[in-house]
């Protein structure tokens, strides 16, 4: 199988070169082809059917190419672009689509809590890592003298982050089981790439958060790291389910001891539950090693930690039960990358609501450029029609220039457009105020992450704090509010997003507010405003 960790960085990249495609993991692309691929309907549901044991998965092969494009055939110029885009509809790979059901994982966790080392150490696991590369990975790991960094370099691929140990960008790669495909999306630990952590985690619908039992390092995580930040982040960001991968248990300052790991499990409940977690259906913690490749594919073997015989990492993923998705709602697609293969804009996102197909005109919003979709590609199979939960590649036609696509561009369908707003009606809950600045009040003005979208907002006014509990009014407008409180207010954003209340699609409607270095609050939109309403009412065509 052909490795994909290499696959294009997590952070957007709107329109730039090179940003190599999510290359279909399981094809060996002829450098003559172009990566962009058209689907195979017909293939689907037998394939999927009949997969059942791990043998049937490695017999899974992409149909032949039917149709070739040379090299010669190509140029990278945007007049050539629509004869480009009428080639790759003919077909240029057929993979047979997958319906096994699709997670995004996000790696969650404090600096060097081995959130890489666990992530690469599934890669090789999984058997998406061929010897080659890893010997590679093992010879470049020895020269920069960080033997021990050898997993983390097959997610760690760009030069700062191999260099410096730290992760950068959000990593981005496939693995898949008997059961199901899962995309990893590995988040930087460090306080000043949080942004960067939101970006990926927005999209995942299961969190990884990885702890560090190390002697000194759970502390340093919890006690103003970023292990607590991270948790409530990923329940404000909407994930759906949490696995705390107890790490380094192997280490020589833990020894598989069960007294640190029941330490570490009742500490994190208590501040997980204060994250709005509940551990009765929430999160489950698990205990490892990801350097030592232990309990993360096959359950632990007798006499490493005789206390456990629960299941290990990609056991319980497997296990998870299936996730609902809104098929039914109206697409949306928030673009975390773009990139221009040899002309053709391919941009990378996952479904959110709704479906989107081979051929179909949709809308890149808030821009309304009208755009064709050429082809759909997951990381190991294409899609005639991909569902909620698919993080694909969509090749588009129709962009013209390069401003059609921003951090925040949403793909949405023309005849139940998404709602563009610069100024909304929030609930916020505010959680750290900056030193300098400790109230709450109109004027006060921070940077607003929702999806892929990041914007300078102010306070416009404060209607009400409220009562978490009961939702009832505490006090209509307040001159102001503090730590702890929940507020009613008006945000005014400095540029139009696309954004929709919580009742209409929760994915859409919840943010984070920040300053330079830390989370001010979250929030969700609770009302878009008469006007707003009134405008999708008009265009909607259902
Ligand atoms: N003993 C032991 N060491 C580990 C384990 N997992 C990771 N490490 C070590 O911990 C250090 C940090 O690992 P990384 O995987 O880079 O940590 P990270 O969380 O991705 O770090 P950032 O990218 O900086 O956030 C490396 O030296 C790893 O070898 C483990 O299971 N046991």
């Amino acid at each position: 199988m052909k490795l994909n960790p290499n696959a294009s960085s997590f952070v957007p990249k709107f329109v730039a070169k090179p940003a190599p495609a999510p290359t279909p993991a399981v094809v060996d692309e002829p450098s003559e082809t172009i990566t962009t691929t058209t689907t195979n309907t017909n293939t689907t549901s037998t394939i999927v059917s009949s997969i059942k044991t791990e043998e049937d998965l490695a017999n899974i092969k992409p149909t032949e190419s039917v149709y070739k494009v040379e090299d010669d055939d190509i140029e990278d110029d945007d007049e050539e672009v629509n004869e480009v885009a009428d080639k790759v509809e003919q077909v240029v790979k057929v993979l047979p689509e997958d319906s096994r059901e699709h997670l995004n994982l996000v790696f969650l966790g404090h600096v060097d809590a081995g959130k890489s080392t666990l992530s690469g150490s599934i890669m090789v696991l999984t058997g998406q890592v061929d010897p080659h590369t890893l010997a590679k990975y093992e010879r470049e790991a020895k020269e920069n003298h960080r033997e021990s960094w050898i997993y983390a370099y097959i997610m760690d691929t760009n030069e700062e982050e191999r260099t410096k140990g730290k992760t950068v960008e959000v990593g981005r790669a496939h693995f898949e089981t008997v059961k199901k495909r899962y995309t990893i999306l590995d988040a930087p630990g460090h306080r000043l790439y949080v942004p960067n952590m939101i970006v990926g985690a927005a999209q995942a619908d299961v969190g990884i958060l990885v702890i560090s039992s190390k002697k000194g390092e759970f502390e340093a995580g919890v006690d103003g790291g970023q292990t607590i930040e991270h948790a409530r982040l990923a329940k404000m960001i909407g994930i759906k389910y949490l696995i705390v991968f107890v790490n380094k248990m192997d280490e020589p300052t833990v020894m598989w001891s069960k007294a640190r790991y029941d330490e570490i499990t009742d500490k994190l409940t208590v501040h997980l539950k204060k994250c709005g977690w509940n551990p009765k259906k929430d999160f489950q913690f698990i205990p490892g090693s990801g350097y030592g490749t232990l309990n993360v594919k096959d359950p632990l073997a007798p006499g490493v930690c005789d206390w456990y015989s629960g299941p290990s990492l990609i056991g319980t993923l497997d296990n998870l039960a299936t996730f609902d998705r809104n098929e039914s709602g109206a697409l949306r697609i928030p673009i975390t990358t773009s990139y221009k293969d040899r002309g053709i804009v391919n941009v990378i996102g996952k479904v959110e609501s709704g479906s989107i197909t081979v051929g179909q005109s949709i809308h890149i919003m808030p821009g309304k450029t009208k755009v064709e979709v050429l082809s759909l590609t997951g990381d190991i199979c294409s899609f005639k029609t991909a569902r909620p939960g698919e993080n694909i590649t969509i090749a588009l036609k129709g962009i013209e220039g390069d401003d059609a696509i921003r951090p925040g561009s949403i793909l949405a369908e023309i005849n139940r457009p998404v709602p563009v707003v610069s100024e909304i009606e929030a609930l916020v809950f505010i959680l750290d105020m900056p030193d300098e600045r400790k109230l709450f009040t109109p004027n006060f003005s921070a940077v607003f992450h929702a999806h892929t979208a990041v914007e300078d907002v102010t306070v416009k006014s404060l209607i009400a704090t409220i009562d978490t509990k009961t939702s009832a009014e505490i006090k209509q407008k307040p001159t102001f509010c503090k730590v702890g409180d929940a507020v009613k207010c008006r945000l005014v954003l400095s540029r139009a997003v696309c954004l929709e209340e919580f009742a209409t699609n929760p994915q859409l409607a919840r943010f984070t507010l920040r300053d330079s270095t830390k989370t001010i609050a979250f929030g969700k939109v609770i009302n878009i405003g008469k006007k707003a309403k009134e405008e999708i009412a008009r265009q909607t065509k259902v």
